[in-house]
This record gives C-alpha cells, structure tokens and sequence, in this order.
C-alpha cells in the first residue's frame, strides 16, 4: 500500500517527505528488486526526488533515511542506488561510511566534529548548523539554501550561533573579501540540462552543481560518472591524475605502449558513424620524425640535419548513443580539428598494421599558434596519468575532465586575490588547468600548491569559526579576535600570581626549569584575560607539565573558581591526585589550602564549590557531573580525547542543568591541553589549528641521558638481556618490561606476552619480587600494582603499553621492550620516558624480533629528542601511525595534501585563514617554535 502510494505521487508532482520515507521503508526491507513488476527500477523513480527534498528540508529527511536503516544490520542492508544516494547526500562518500561515522556521529558527537565534516568535505560548519557553503555537494539544486546565502549573505553564516552584534560583517569578512561570499547562480542556471555551464560566472557554487551540467554528457555516461561517485563537477575536477607520464620526444624508435609527445600538421578530421548506435572521430596528424633506420644506433639524433621519415598518428575518439552518430554532432566534432593546423600531440602510442601509422587512443591535442610556441610545447609537457575508477576507464575520465575544464569560466575563485596574490597561489581556474593539463611539471607542481591551499585554508577559517561560536558572551568573541589582532607574547611574573599558586610553588621540592616559568606566566596571563583561553602545553616526555598544571589550577582556584583535570586513564587520575596530595601537604599551613576530590565511581558534589579541583577521567565530562564555578579545565594527553570531548568543557560551562544558557556573565572555562607526544608543528596545527601553543623546551636539569640498546631477540640476545636485567637490580634497580600483547596467542605466536611470561621472569628471578599490570585488570589491581612497584615491594614489573602515558616511578632505570618492532619510534620513545625521570642513570633495551626491524629502531638509539623522533615517524609512517588509530581518527583527511611534507602550505593556509578575519591584522610569525605564540 506505501508502495502504491508512493510510487503514485513520485509520479506526480506532489512527492513530500512522508512519501519519501514510506518508499524508503520498503527499500530498506526489500532491497534493490523491481517492486512493480515491470521495467521501471522503483530507485530510478526516486532518485532524482532526494536531493531536492533533502537540500530542502536541510537533511531532515537524509537523516531519517539513516534512522530507517538504523534497524538493519551493515551486512543485510540493501545496497540500492536510492541508498547510496542518500549517503552521499548527507555528506559521505558512500553507504559504508554512512553506517561508519554516521552511527559515529550519533552515538558519540552530540557537539559537532570539524574532523568528521572534514572527512566529508572541506566546509565551513557551524556547530550543529548545516555546513555552509564553500564546499558543501549538497546545494546542487538547493534554491533554499541558495536563498539563505544570496539574501543574507554571510551574515547566514554566523546567525544560528553568534550574538546577533557579532555577525561576520563585524569581522570586516564580507566586506574585505567579497569573493568569499559569491552570489549563487540563477535558478535557471541550476537546470541540468546537458551543457548548461554559464559562462559568466555563477562563481563557487558552479562547482557543486550536478555533474549533468558537463557539456556534451550523453545519459549513459552521465549514469555511470554518478555511479561511480562523480554526483558533482568538483567531485570531477577532484580526480587527480596519479601521476604525470614523462613523454619522450618523439625523435627516437617508437615502441608501442610509450608516452609521446609530437609536434606534426593535421592531415584530416573525420566524424563516421559506425553503426546505428556507435561513432568516431578520426583525426590524422602528419609529423616527421628522425630516420633511425638511417642513423646509426650510436648516433645522436639531430632531426635538424639527419633524414627525416614522415610518420602518420591517429588520433580517435568514440562514441556510443544513437545521438552521437547524427550528422549535425558528426560534422560538429571534425569541425573542431582543422586541416593545416600545427598542433602538439602527446599520448600513449601503438603501431599500427601499415608501416609509419600509429594509433592513438589516450591523448592530449593542442593547437599551437606560433614557432615559439612549437618549439617550447616540443620539449615535452607532462601527460597526465589517471587512475580509473569504478569501472570508468582512465582515458574516459580524462575526456570527461578535459571537457568540464574547457566549460569552466576563469573567474570562479572564492579565495580572495589578496591572499592568493600574498602566497604566489594560482587563481583555482588556473589551479584545475595545471593540475589535469599542465604545460610544464611546474606549472602541476604550483597546482597542487594551490589545492593543497584550499584543503587547509577552509579547515582553518572553519576551526575559527567554530573557536568563536564556542565562546558564550559577545565580550569574550570580541576579546579573542581582539587577542588575534594584537599578538604579542604575554606573560604575567612571579609578582601577578596569587598567593595560593606562589605558596605551592614553594612547596615544590625542585625550582621550575625556565621553560616551566615561562610557561606558567604565560598561561596565568590567559588565565587573566576575560577571554577562555584555548592553548595547548606541549612538552617532550618527562619535562614536567604536570607541575605546571597543578600551578594553573591553584590560579583559579586563588581567585574563587574550581578546576578540573581530566586524564585518560584511572591510574593516571590517581597518580595525580596522590602527587598533588602530597604537594599541598607540604604547603604552608593554611585554612585555605584547596580540597581536592578524585573522581572515581560516585560523584562527589561539585555544586557546592566547596571542592575546588576535581580530578578524573572523562567521567568528568559526564551529563551528571555539575561545576557551580568552573574555571579551567586542563585535559591531559589531549589527543586521546579529541576535539569532542574537550569542548564538552565549554557547553558545559554555558548551559544550566535544565539546558537554558547561561547569562552573559558565564565565561565558558579556559581550556588547557597537554599533549606528551611532541607531535610536529604542521600535525598539531592540523589538530588543533584553534589553539595557542606553549612549548616545554628544557628537561629537569640533573636528568642522565638513557643509554638505549637494540638488541635482537635471539636466544643469545635474551641471555645478554637478562644479564643486563640481573646487573640493573643487584645494584638497587627497578624495571619495566612492557609486551605487545597480555596473553600468547596462536595466530602470533612470535609474540612475547605478559601474562605468559610472569611466570618465566619470576623464575629466572628469584630472589626479586615481579608484578603485573595489563588493562584487563580491575583499576584498584591496576593502582595496586603500580603502587607496589612504586614503593618497591616488586622491583620487576611486567606490563603493557598501559604505562606508556603518565607513568612516574622517579626510580625505576631499566626498561626493556619486548617485540619492539609492534611499537611506532613516537610510541617507543614514550614508553622509553617512564625511566630516567630521576637522578639515578638508566636504560632502555628494544629487543626485536627479527634483523629486519633492527635498523628501523636504531634512530632510538641515536637521538632522544621528541620532536624529531615524531617528525621521522610522520615522514616513515604517515600521521595515522604517528597518533594511532583512535587519535588519526581525528585528523582530517586531505586528498591532495600531504601532512608529512606540506608544512609549509599548512602555515600559510592558517596565517591566511587568521588574517582574514580582520584586513588589518598584522603578519603573524606563525613558523618558529618558541612558545607563547598565537599560531
Ligand atoms: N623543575 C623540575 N626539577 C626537577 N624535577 C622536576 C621538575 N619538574 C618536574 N619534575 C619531576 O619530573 C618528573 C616528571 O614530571 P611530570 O610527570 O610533570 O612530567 P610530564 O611532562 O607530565 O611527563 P609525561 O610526559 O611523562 O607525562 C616528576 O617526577 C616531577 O616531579
């Protein structure tokens, strides 16, 4: 009956949402059969219907499509067209992904995920808001949201989450870029009528029209490019050639299957029908190249002076559709090619049956105006290489392209000519040329810049965007873009601090190295301003954050306010909680001294404000948990929680329990977050390109380098191990050994674990006592065990990478790592920061399993710096290595870009994207490392 009824209105003109769903309900149980009983796919009737509904109703109903599917598990869900589309509609690349991050989104991401939007597409989102603009597929045929951006032009842009007073105009955006903010196409111009590129430019949206608009589309192949996942000219114009072929110029034996470039005169054009339904276009261009059957092997060819034979290349085009075979389209597509014209030809050549005849079927023709012209394009331009797709062959896709680019108008860059013109950047017409057909590797080279640009510029103007739209009061947006426009290094001294944070300081049983003091001042600074401060404390494992944590948190806390340290494990929490315990007990007797809680299972009452720090896990994140007067939250080993979960802290800190906002006067809470894995610049500020950076440069002083030995875990390896081993604690040592699994395992039988070993390492060591800690434990085990370690009732303590963040046990100096090739070198040289946080000289032994993996762990041996351990990792293994899976997770996807090597480009995108929220701000020196700065 919903059948009837839907496919009844699909017909008609009325086709509402309620339909929709009816139709998707049974598509969804179903799957893709041909419901009526006859020819007419039920999806083909409803395809062209979703996007339009959806753009209308801005994803309501994408969004109960995914609801609908909700009950079906991924592997019995149908896989229709109508689906797929659907996906794709609500932003993601396919059905899979939908179920990926979609349920994703869902379950875990009440507040928006810049990193999950970017997966999508590059875009400007503003929090729970649709994504806006500049890269959103969706507004194909959007006439609303087409009206929403014309009328109200950026102004749309901000509404929905910012003080009414502090829309973007106050930005000084559309009125210094106006071109960041194109007016959108006509209506007409949004028909999709094959060829239907206006000329004048309709400006960025041109992009994000259907991929019908391609001139010269037959429906066949316009079918195919959408199945194959080409719904836009932007999704086209983004299918990058693999690489570039190098083509030889053409003065040399021709073998068949090479890349060519010649130069020769056309002979002939010629449109034939073929068959009823099938056509081609032959053209036959004349060039004379070197005799080599006259010339010695030996010889240097000179086509100037040596024999010349005349050889004749075929160039042919086909095509399939009755339409194709008309006169009219016949006499149209030779006309292109004129008899007499000199031309530059390059492609992939194969011999034909008569001698001197060669066919070519993949090429590139341009026709050449003058000798200079000749002479330069005969030195050889790059031939681009394409990877096929989906069943669409390389060369298909290479016409397709080339015809969508001889369709785009010059002047359809969003990208202010300011910015361009500041960074050397190609206009993004020029940009798409020099990618797909460039002149000269050069010209792809500045082309790939300028893309690479664009992926990164949008990611940051958006993670701008989405810092404001954080902020509560209109005050604190206009202190923070204050703070960007007026950057200097601020710090507040020893004599600003309050009398709390100075009196822990004294309390410490070490002086602050200088790195430390700078960086508290610099963050009690922040912590001053009536702007929440958003900064990341970086800082090579062992440097001592903590203590500069603790210190932030006492500032609050002198002046009235709670603090909240959130960690990533309970172990670590306690450590914590127990570290500062113990600070503060050696603190000046005070009726003020803070009361500080660990949040475990119960929830100890925040409201109140009787407790002033608060440490957890991201239990404290919870809905239950309610600060009366939260001030800072620091959230260490940031990463591992992600954007989501650290602005948690501000809509808590903006809403009240009933959910109503608070009043202005509510300051959304500073923000600090340290990070223990020194990530590279370019990474972080892809990460966290919203944050100010404060960098730990100096260790402790009286730290002893760790001696770091990679040994190979042969049975003569492990005796020296042991040895090793049985030295380190005759001489009053403690020591780590960290396993790549708990239990051994069958499939990985190679591998050392440690709850296998336990017994092995007991025995061996008799006369010392051995624990155990692996994450399967219960956390009272896990606090239990490295509470023994610590007091030194075991002085053997067998364990997973659990202890690789955090750790402290000042005295432990030996650790030995089994199967250390499982590890990444960032992940190693953590685990390696657990020992040598003392006075006492320690050690670290990387046991591998094989002498393969033996030298990719030697750069352990030979440097001990963070920052360059993870650089190497980034370039060695990419960033997804370098976080690990969980983390990478949060880094946005950049098809073009590559982290790894296009720091630079990532900088320039960030200055770019800083600069243009006011004209006037000055240049930002975003490319040192000092700390303290804006970046
Ligand atoms: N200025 C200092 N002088 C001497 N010891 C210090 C100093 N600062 C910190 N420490 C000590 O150094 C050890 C490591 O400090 P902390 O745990 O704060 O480092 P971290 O940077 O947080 O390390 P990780 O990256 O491993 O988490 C601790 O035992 C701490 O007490």
């Amino acid at each position: 009956m919903a059948l009837t009824v839907a496919v009844s209105q699909s017909c008609g003109m009325c086709f509402g949402g309620k339909q929709l769903r009816c139709a998707i309900i049974l598509k969804a149980g179903r799957g893709c059969r041909n419901v009526l009983g006859t020819n007419m796919r039920f999806s083909n009737l409803l395809l062209p219907k979703i996007p339009k509904i959806c753009s209308r109703s801005k994803h309501k109903y994408a969004e109960c499509m995914l609801k609908l599917v909700e009950p079906y598990d991924e592997s019995s869900i149908p896989q229709p067209k109508l689906l797929k589309k659907a996906s794709v509609v609500m932003g993601y690349d396919s059905l899979n992904d939908l179920f990926k991050y979609g349920r994703a989104d869902k379950d875990a991401m009440d507040d928006f995920d810049i990193s999950l939007a970017c997966k999508r597409f590059p875009c400007i989102t503003l929090g729970s808001s649709p994504p806006v603009g500049l890269y959103d597929e969706t507004k194909a045929g959007g006439s609303e949201m087409k009206s929403l951006l014309a009328d109200q032009s950026c102004e749309a842009v901000v509404s929905n989450s910012m003080d009414a007073e502090l829309r973007v105009d106050r930005f000084g955006l559309s009125e210094a870029w106006p071109s960041l903010y194109p007016a959108l196409p006509n209506e007409s111009s949004t028909s999709s009528e094959v060829g239907s590129l206006p000329s004048e430019a309709p400006i960025e949206p041109l992009l994000d029209k259907c991929i019908s608009c391609v001139p010269g589309l037959s429906k066949r192949l316009y079918h195919q490019l959408e199945n194959c996942g080409f719904y836009t000219l932007r999704k086209l114009l983004h299918h990058f050639p693999r690489t570039y072929a190098d083509l030889q110029n053409a003065q040399i034996d021709l073998d068949d299957g090479q890349y060519f470039i010649f130069i020769g005169e056309i002979i002939s054009s010629r449109g034939m029908k073929a068959g009823c339904s099938f056509s081609f276009l032959e053209v036959i261009v004349g060039c004379e190249i070197a005799d080599t059957e006259t010339t010695s092997g030996d010889e240097v060819v000179n086509i100037d002076s040596g024999q010349k034979k005349k050889i004749y290349l075929h160039l042919k085009k086909f095509f399939r559709g009755t339409r194709f075979t008309s006169i009219p389209f016949l006499k149209s597509i030779e006309g292109k090619h004129k008899v007499g014209e000199f031309v530059c030809v390059s492609g992939k050549v194969r011999a034909m049956r008569s001698n001197n005849h060669y066919e070519m079927r993949e090429y590139n023709i341009d026709v050449l105006k003058d000798e200079d012209d000749l002479s330069l394009r005969a030195k050889g331009r790059p031939y681009p290489i394409y990877p096929s797709k989906g069943g669409l062959n390389a060369s298909l896709l290479r016409d397709t392209i080339a015809r969508a680019l001889q369709a785009l108008p010059a002047n359809f860059d969003p990208v202010p000519k300011e910015i361009t013109q500041e960074f050397g950047l190609l206009c993004l017409f020029d940009a798409y040329m020099g990618i797909h057909q460039p002149k000269h590797i050069d010209e792809a080279d500045l082309a790939r810049k300028r893309l690479i640009f664009d992926e990164f510029f949008y990611l940051q103007l958006g993670r701008l965007y989405q810092m404001l739209e954080g902020l509560g009061t209109q005050f604190e947006k206009e202190g923070l873009l204050d703070k960007y426009r007026k950057p200097r290094l601020n710090a507040a001294y020893m004599e600003g601090w309050s009398s709390l944070t100075k009196k822990l300081l004294r309390a410490l049983p070490y002086s602050l190295t200088s790195s430390q003091l700078s960086a508290i001042s610099e963050i009690i600074w922040d912590l001053k301003q009536p702007v929440p401060m958003n900064r990341l404390l970086q800082g090579d494992v062992g440097c001592g954050k903590t203590v500069v944590a603790f210190l932030a948190c006492m500032e609050v806390i002198g002046s009235g306010y709670q603090a909240a340290f959130m960690v990533p494990t309970e172990l670590l929490a306690t450590q914590h909680y127990e570290h500062l315990l113990k600070l503060l007990d050696n603190m000046e007797e005070d009726e003020h001294k803070p009361k500080i809680a660990l949040l475990t299972g119960s929830t100890p009452d925040l409201q109140t404000g009787d407790i002033t720090l608060v440490i957890g896990t991201h239990s404290l994140i919870a809905e239950k948990v309610e600060f009366s007067a939260l001030r800072l939250a620091i959230v260490d080993e940031q990463q591992r929680f992600g954007v989501v979960q650290r602005g948690r802290f501000n809509s808590m800190a903006m809403v009240n329990s009933d959910g109503s906002p608070k009043d202005d006067q509510h300051m959304a809470p500073h923000v600090l977050a340290m990070s223990a894995t020194p990530i590279p610049r370019t990474l972080a500020l892809a990460l966290y390109g919203d944050m100010s950076l404060t960098q730990i440069t100096d260790l402790p002083p009286g730290r002893i380098p760790i001696k770091t030995y990679i040994i190979e875990g042969n049975e003569k390896g492990y005796e020296n191990v042991y040895k090793m081993m049985l030295d380190e604690l005759q001489s009053g040592g403690k020591v780590y050994l960290v396993y790549p699994v708990i239990e051994q395992s069958e499939q990985l039988p190679q591998l050392r674990a440690a709850a296998s070993d336990l017994e092995t390492i007991s025995q061996r060591f008799q006369d010392y006592s051995c624990g155990l800690l692996h994450g399967k434990m219960k956390s009272d085990e896990k606090d239990e065990a490295l509470r023994r370690f610590r007091s030194g009732e075991t002085h053997i303590l067998l364990s997973t990478q659990v202890i690789e963040i955090g750790v402290d046990v000042p005295d432990a100096s030996m650790m030995i790592v089994m199967n250390a090739e499982r590890f990444g070198i960032a992940q190693l040289h953590q685990l390696r920061g657990r020992v040598g946080r003392g006075v006492r000289k320690s050690q670290c032994i990387l046991v591998a399993s094989s002498t393969s993996s033996l030298s990719r762990l030697k750069v352990l041996e030979k440097s001990s710096d963070g920052f360059y351990l993870a650089n190497m990792d980034l370039l060695l293994r990419g960033p997804g290595d370098l976080l690990g899976k969980k983390q990478s997770g949060h880094l946005p996807e950049f098809p073009v870009a590559r982290l790894e090597i296009d720091g630079n480009i990532l900088q320039e995108a960030h200055m770019a994207a800083l600069r243009s929220w006011d004209k006037s701000v000055p240049k930002f020196n975003v490319g040192g490392t000092q700390s303290g700065q804006d970046w």
